[in-house]
Parts: structure tokens; C-alpha cells; sequence
């Protein structure tokens, strides 16, 4: 397997396809482009013309009947669902696949053919694998009756792909909601139909196809994997379909995909001869009121984490300064001075109110920042330090900005509905808006610098969705921020990239630990989130 160019497709060797993306990013030596539907046109129209005519959509087909025997492989009777484009002529490829390999294939065609029998305008390549698969005797019905699927036991669902531009109406979502009705396990051919491939989101009561595994075609589309994808998609595959495109017209990925690949690498080795100096100081500023707890577990996330010394500086004044679980967190109020510009300071967890009145001193001596939850609800309401936030980012002393969809909303004066709308766009515009690295919270959690592709982390589920798990997510971060800075500093980093490592490996791992302590998605306590020194 070869480290994927950002301007060349990924390659695999034949005898790995397809490969389940979780196996895929555990191998990969670098991180996965993503495509959004232009791009991936792009590409379908570069890996066409590298093939014999009408030979790419042949091997999607292959592909994809190949992993439908290998999931279902005791699956007699099959149902392939096509619609009227390129993602139908995958479809009617697997079809005859499947008829071939002595399945009982029924082909339901949906939304054009109509019953005057008047020819449907395919595109060309959909049109000749259509014709091939009458040529080759399989069944073709026009459209989905209610009971259709009655006693199947797999559909092939090909009946919308990256070429989607509305939501799904008319006889197409029908087809949707009896295919999700009939409880019939679901392959879908590309993504899930209905499932917006740039953005991953839904309208709500939107049709979308709920399928058990997805098998991704050349590209993988960056909404599979954030917003609402993760669901319907299932368990994700991506086949390349043995194309080994690099080329000049090679169009730019839309994001790229965190997994565990590229981070330990990056990470300096902790060394016999360092103390606890050498892994810095890290400071939470938060804890009003009755939300103690929330700098607590960001102070324990980031000793968990690594980092050399922990203090919490708690915003309530009647709260006890002493974490009995952890009494190696001390508690101390933040200093002025010039020990701010070497410690990373992580302000807003549990903040509440009292912690805008802390933001103007922070902003202007700490040497990094991490700014969450009501840190970040002041700094939407108050234009003078969005100000001095950018001004530090000009002077070169980063900014970690860590909002979940409300949060982001505030920020750039719009609703959480349309954040979700499009997850990329919003923290791109967050990013250039700040000039810090934002870390977009939520399933799919992006992570984004002014100006660069951003990152899609693939770690994580809903087990995450608990409360305080935020809170050990910024302290995490912290901890693994003041490893790499400071006298650890990575050579030949800038301090924007220091920030965007140790937010990626952050959201990556606390992801990962979800994962391992609730491998059902149960439910968890932010406690147990927290790392304990084996999340490397
Ligand atoms: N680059 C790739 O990944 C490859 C793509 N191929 C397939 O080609 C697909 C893309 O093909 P197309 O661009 O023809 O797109 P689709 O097959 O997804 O959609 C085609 C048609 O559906 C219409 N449409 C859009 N939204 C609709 C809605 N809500 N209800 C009803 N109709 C709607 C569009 O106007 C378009 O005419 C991919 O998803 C994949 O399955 C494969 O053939 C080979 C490799
Ligand atoms: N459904 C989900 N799938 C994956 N990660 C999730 C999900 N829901 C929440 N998370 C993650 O859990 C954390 C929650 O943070 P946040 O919303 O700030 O909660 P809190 O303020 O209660 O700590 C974030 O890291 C977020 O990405
Ligand atoms: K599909």
C-alpha cells in the first residue's frame, strides 16, 4: 500500500479489495483523501478514460456482487434496486453478476421506466449494462411493489449515488421506506441512497436508505463519515476498483481522514534522563457555580494525558480544593505572569458566566490557548476579544477553539441546523474567521487550520454522547499539547501545527477510547473517558 499524495488516488494491492475501512485505516500509511461529488466526478471520468470502454462501471458491478457473496454469501434470493444513473448502472452490473453466480436476482428498476414502456434516457454506460443485463436474463420489473420484498434475503441498493441534488421524493423514497420497512439486511452500492455524499445531512424525515454495509466506489465521500452518515452507511468497504490514478488534473480531496495513521510518529519519545518539567504545564480555568467537576475532568484528562504538571484554577470560591481521586491535581489560581506564556491553558469548561471576565488577560499573555464551552459562548457575545483572538493568532501564539454545533452556531452567527447543514464548511469558515484551529465536535468531528484541507476523525460513536466527555476531550488535548511544545517542540513545526497534532491525536484517541469501553456503543460516564496512560 502506498502513502496516498494528496493529488493521487490511493492504491491498493488487487488481493486487498475491498478492504472494510476500519482494516484500511489501521494499515494506511498516511491519511485518506475524501471526495466530495465533483471531485469524484472528476475522478470517474480520469479512471474511464485510463480503461477500455465501459470497463470501470464492469468492475463496480464485480465489486460489488463479489462483496455481496462474501457478506451474505448464504443469500439465495437477491434484490437489486436501480435508479436512472451511473449508480443504477452498478447496479444492473451486479445484477448480472449475481444471475450468473446462480443467485436468484430480481432487478427493480425505479423512477423511470415507465409502464408506456417509452425508452428512459440513462447515461451511456448505465444504458449498455441496463441492455446487458436483459441480454443475460435477469428478471427486470419496473419499479417496487409493497410486498416485492417479501422473503428476500439481501438488496443491493443502487438507486442514488454522488449524483444526488434533492432529497428523495416520489417513487424513489417510496422504494426507500419500503426497502427500510422490509427488514431486509442492505448492501448500498456506493452510499447510502438518499445520504447527501458532500455534507452527510439529512433533512429531517428525509428518505434514506438504512444499510448494513456500504461499499464505497474509487472515492469515498467525506459525508459517509460525518453529520448523519455514519448511520444509514453502516459498515463502510471502499474498493478502488484497481485503478491507480496520479495525474495532474487530479482533483483536490475535500478533507482527509484521522485515523490512527501519521500520529505516533510525529510524537517525541519521553526519555530516562526528563522530569516532569520536560512535558509542561498545563492550566484549566473553569468550574464555577456547581460545575467543579468539569475542570476537574479536563485537569485529570490532561495529567492522563501526559503533561508534566496540572492546576486547576476552580471560578467557584466555596468549591473544596482537592480532587481525592486525583490529589495530584493542585489547585491554585492562574498567575500573571510570565509562567502563562509557557503553560497551555485550557479555559470555559464549566466556566459559566465568570469566565469571560478571565478571557482579555488569557488571550493576551497565555502562550497556547484551548477555549471551550463558555469560553466560547463570551467570545461569540463579545466582539473585542474575537479581536484579540485573532490578534494572537497574528502574532503567532495558537489558539485551540473546541465548539459542538451550538457552540459553533454562536460563533458565526447562525443556527446549529445550518452548522450540521454543511460540517466542513462551517468549521473552514470558523477557522479563516478566528485564525485558530477549530475542533467542530459531533459524530464525525472535524478539525480545521485557516487555509488547509481539513480533517474528518473516523474514531468514536455515541458513547460519547454523555456529559463532561467534552471536558475530557479539551484536557486530553492540553496534555498532549504541552508534550510537544515548549522544550519538545517538533522540529521543523510551526505552532499552528503543534496545535492541529495534538487536537487531531486528542480527537482521534479520546474516540478510540470510547470505542474499546463500550465496543456496543453503551452508555458511558465522562470519568471513564478519561485516559490512564495505555491510549497511545
Ligand atoms: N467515481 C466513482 O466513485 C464511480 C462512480 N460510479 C457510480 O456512479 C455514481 C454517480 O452516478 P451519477 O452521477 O449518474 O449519479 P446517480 O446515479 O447518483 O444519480 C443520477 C440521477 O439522479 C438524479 N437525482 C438526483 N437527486 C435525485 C433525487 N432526489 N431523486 C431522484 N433522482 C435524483 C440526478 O439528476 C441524476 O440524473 C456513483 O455514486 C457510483 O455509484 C461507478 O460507476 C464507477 C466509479
Ligand atoms: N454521537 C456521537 N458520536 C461521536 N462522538 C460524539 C457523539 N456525541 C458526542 N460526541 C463527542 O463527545 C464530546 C461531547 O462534547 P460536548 O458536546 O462539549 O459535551 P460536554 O459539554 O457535556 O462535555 C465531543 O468530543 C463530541 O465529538
Ligand atoms: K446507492
Amino acid at each position: 500500500m502506498t502513502a496516498p499524495a494528496a493529488r493521487a488516488l490511493p492504491v491498493l494491492p488487487a488481493d486487498h479489495r475491498p478492504v472494510r475501512l476500519a482494516d484500511l485505516l489501521a494499515r494506511a500509511p498516511g491519511p485518506w483523501p475524501l471526495h466530495d461529488a465533483a471531485a469524484s466526478r472528476t475522478l470517474d471520468a480520469l479512471a474511464a478514460k485510463a480503461l477500455p470502454a465501459h470497463t470501470l462501471m464492469q468492475r463496480a458491478g464485480r465489486a460489488v456482487a463479489r462483496l455481496a457473496m462474501a457478506l451474505a454469501p448464504h443469500a439465495r434470493r437477491i434484490h437489486v434496486l436501480a435508479g436512472h444513473g451511473n449508480n443504477g448502472g452498478d447496479g444492473f452490473e451486479a445484477a448480472l453478476h449475481l444471475h450468473r453466480a446462480g443467485r436468484e436476482v430480481r432487478l427493480h428498476v425505479i423512477g423511470r421506466d415507465s409502464a408506456d414502456g417509452r425508452a428512459p434516457a440513462w447515461p451511456p454506460d448505465a444504458a449498455a449494462s441496463r441492455r446487458q443485463a436483459e441480454l443475460g436474463g435477469v428478471p427486470i420489473i419496473a419499479g417496487l411493489a409493497p410486498q416485492a420484498l417479501d422473503g428476500a434475503e439481501l438488496v443491493i441498493d443502487a438507486l442514488l449515488g454522488r449524483g444526488l441534488t434533492r432529497p428523495a421524493s416520489g417513487a424513489v423514497a417510496d422504494a426507500i421506506r419500503l426497502c427500510n420497512g422490509s427488514g431486509v439486511p442492505v448492501l448500498a452500492v456506493d452510499l447510502p441512497s438518499g445520504l447527501p455524499g458532500d455534507t452527510g445531512a439529512l433533512e429531517i424525515d428525509a428518505a434514506c436508505v438504512q444499510a448494513r454495509w456500504t461499499l464505497a466506489l474509487l472515492s469515498l465521500a467525506p459525508g459517509l463519515l460525518t453529520a448523519h452518515g455514519r448511520d444509514p452507511a453502516g459498515e463502510i468497504w471502499w474498493d478502488d476498483l484497481g485503478v491507480q490514478l496520479a495525474h495532474p488534473d487530479f482533483p483536490v480531496p475535500a478533507a482527509r481522514l484521522q485515523g490512527a495513521a501519521g500520529l505516533q510518529t510525529l510524537w517525541p519519545a519521553r526519555r530516562h534522563a526528563q522530569h516532569k518539567g520536560s512535558f509542561g504545564d498545563v492550566r484549566i480555568v473553569g468550574g464555577a457555580d456547581s460545575m467543579g467537576g468539569a475542570a476537574l475532568l479536563a485537569g485529570r484528562a490532561a495529567l492522563g494525558a501526559g503533561a508534566g504538571r496540572v492546576w486547576v484554577d476552580l471560578l467557584d470560591d466555596d468549591a473544596p480544593r482537592l480532587d481525592p481521586v486525583h490529589p495530584e491535581l493542585m489547585f491554585a489560581p492562574t498567575p500573571q505572569d510570565e509562567r502563562l506564556a509557557t503553560s497551555t491553558v485550557v479555559a470555559g469548561c464549566g466556566g459559566g458566566e465568570a469566565v469571560a471576565a478571565r478571557l482579555p488577560g488569557l488571550l493576551a499573555q497565555a502562550g497556547r490557548l484551548l477555549l471551550d464551552a463558555d469560553a466560547l459562548n463570551a467570545l461569540a457575545r463579545d466582539p473585542a476579544l474575537m479581536q484579540a483572538l485573532r490578534e494572537r493568532g497574528a502574532e503567532g501564539r495558537p489558539t485551540l477553539l473546541t465548539p459542538h454545533p451550538l457552540e459553533a452556531a454562536r460563533l458565526l452567527g447562525c443556527s446549529a441546523a445550518e452548522v450540521q447543514a454543511d460540517r466542513l464548511r462551517a468549521v473552514r469558515e470558523l477557522a479563516a474567521r478566528s485564525g485558530a484551529v477549530v475542533v467542530l465536535k459531533g459524530s464525525g468531528t472535524l478539525i480545521s487550520r485557516p487555509g488547509a484541507l481539513p480533517w474528518i476523525n473516523a474514531s468514536g460513536h455515541a458513547a460519547l454522547a454523555t456529559p463532561g466527555s467534552g471536558d475530557v476531550l479539551a484536557g486530553w488535548i492540553a496534555g498532549l499539547w504541552s508534550q510537544i511544545s515548549g522544550d519538545r517542540a517538533i522540529s521543523g513545526e510551526t505552532a499552528l501545527d503543534r496545535a492541529e497534532l495534538a487536537a487531531r491525536h486528542g480527537v482521534w484517541l479520546h474516540g478510540r477510547r470510547a470505542e474499546r469501553l463500550a465496543p456496543g456503543g453503551q452508555a458511558l460516564v465522562a470519568s471513564r473517558i478519561v485516559p490512564d496512560g495505555q491510549d497511545r
